[in-house]
């Protein structure tokens, strides 16, 4: 539905782009006529991802824990040398797992905190002052996650994605002046091979979760996909600071806090 070069020229990072929700961005990107860097931990895994997405264009990949500066700077010398700019950076890499909050040791939650705050800030900034704001152009969007009434279940992820929203709107504010426009996506619950990580009985609570989603299904990569197309591109050249739900209205409606309670028995 978008014209086919509506990235051409553009170039796109796409942190955890080797798998599901990242993989799925990448590609519909380079469909459009972006090149696209994608990183993630796992160097064999992120290779063939890369050399997969490379028959739709130009897609280069650097091993890279968004949660260490260093290995961000090093990323950012690769985009340097491989694309002389950045255009679009999608902050997607992110994770973490199910347990009550008593459970929660400082480690666990350390991790969590670390990977999807953190390294969000530590990637925005380092693409920001390395790209963007010489160029006074960029766009960012922040994979977030549907928090909005709270995620009971997993406090961690929820407190971080907080921090991720909030971030969005500083951000936004801070760096409109070097006409960089920042936005998160919030999915629900997506069918992709996050979903994959989580056993019984987290299982049968996603299954549970889809009959209480008033669309009475789980989203898809694609459209979380389609999300992000829309905020990176000129389509979208007025919103800034703000966060786009693709969950099925999950955020309006639904108990999770029954469902929690499921889990814990
Ligand atoms: C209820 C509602 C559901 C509702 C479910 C609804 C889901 C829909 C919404 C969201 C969906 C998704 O995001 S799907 C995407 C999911 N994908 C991912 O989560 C992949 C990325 N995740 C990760 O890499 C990890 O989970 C993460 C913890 C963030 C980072 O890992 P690290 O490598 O840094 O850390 P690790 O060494 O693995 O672990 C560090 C510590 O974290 C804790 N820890 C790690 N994994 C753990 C586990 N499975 N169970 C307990 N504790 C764990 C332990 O204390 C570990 O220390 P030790 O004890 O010493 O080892
Ligand atoms: N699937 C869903 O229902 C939903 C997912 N989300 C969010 O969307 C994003 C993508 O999820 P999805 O594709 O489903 O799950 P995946 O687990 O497939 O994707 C996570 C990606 O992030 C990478 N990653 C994780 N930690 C780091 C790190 N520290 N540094 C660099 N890369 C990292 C992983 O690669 P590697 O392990 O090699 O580092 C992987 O490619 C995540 O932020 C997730 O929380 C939000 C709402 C719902």
């Amino acid at each position: 539905m978008y014209v086919p070069d509506l990235f051409a020229g553009k170039t796109a990072l796409v942190t955890g782009g080797r798998s599901g929700i990242g993989y799925g961005i990448a590609e519909a990107l380079l469909k459009l006529g972006a090149r696209v860097c994608i990183c993630a931990r796992k160097p064999e895994p992120l290779a063939a991802a890369a050399a997969a997405l490379a028959k739709h264009g130009t897609c280069v990949a650097r091993p890279c824990d968004i949660r260490n500066s260093e290995e961000v700077e090093a990323l950012a010398d690769l985009i340097q040398t491989e694309f002389g700019r950045l255009d679009i950076l999608v902050n997607n890499a992110g994770g973490q797992f199910p347990g009550l909050a008593r459970q929660l040791t400082d480690k666990g939650w350390n991790a969590v905190i670390n990977t999807n705050l953190n390294g969000t800030f530590y990637v925005s900034r380092i693409m920001a002052e390395r790209f963007f704001i010489p160029q006074q152009e960029g766009n960012i969007v922040n994979i977030i996650v549907n928090m909005l009434r709270g995620f009971p279940g997993m406090a961690h992820t929820g407190a971080a994605r907080a921090g991720v929203e909030n971030l969005t709107k500083s951000l936004a504010q801070e760096w409109a002046r070097y006409h960089v426009r920042v936005n998160s996506v919030a999915p629900g619950t997506i069918i992709s091979s996050g979903l994959e990580t989580y056993a019984e009985p987290v299982k049968a609570l996603l299954d549970r979760m889809k009959q209480d989603n008033l669309m009475q299904r789980h989203g898809t990569v694609e459209e979380v996909a389609n999300a992000v197309l829309f905020l990176a591109s000129p389509l979208a050249s007025y919103t800034s600071g703000t966060t786009l739900y693709v969950d099925g209205m999950d955020h309006l409606h639904g108990n999770r806090m029954r469902m929690v309670d499921m889990f814990r028995k």
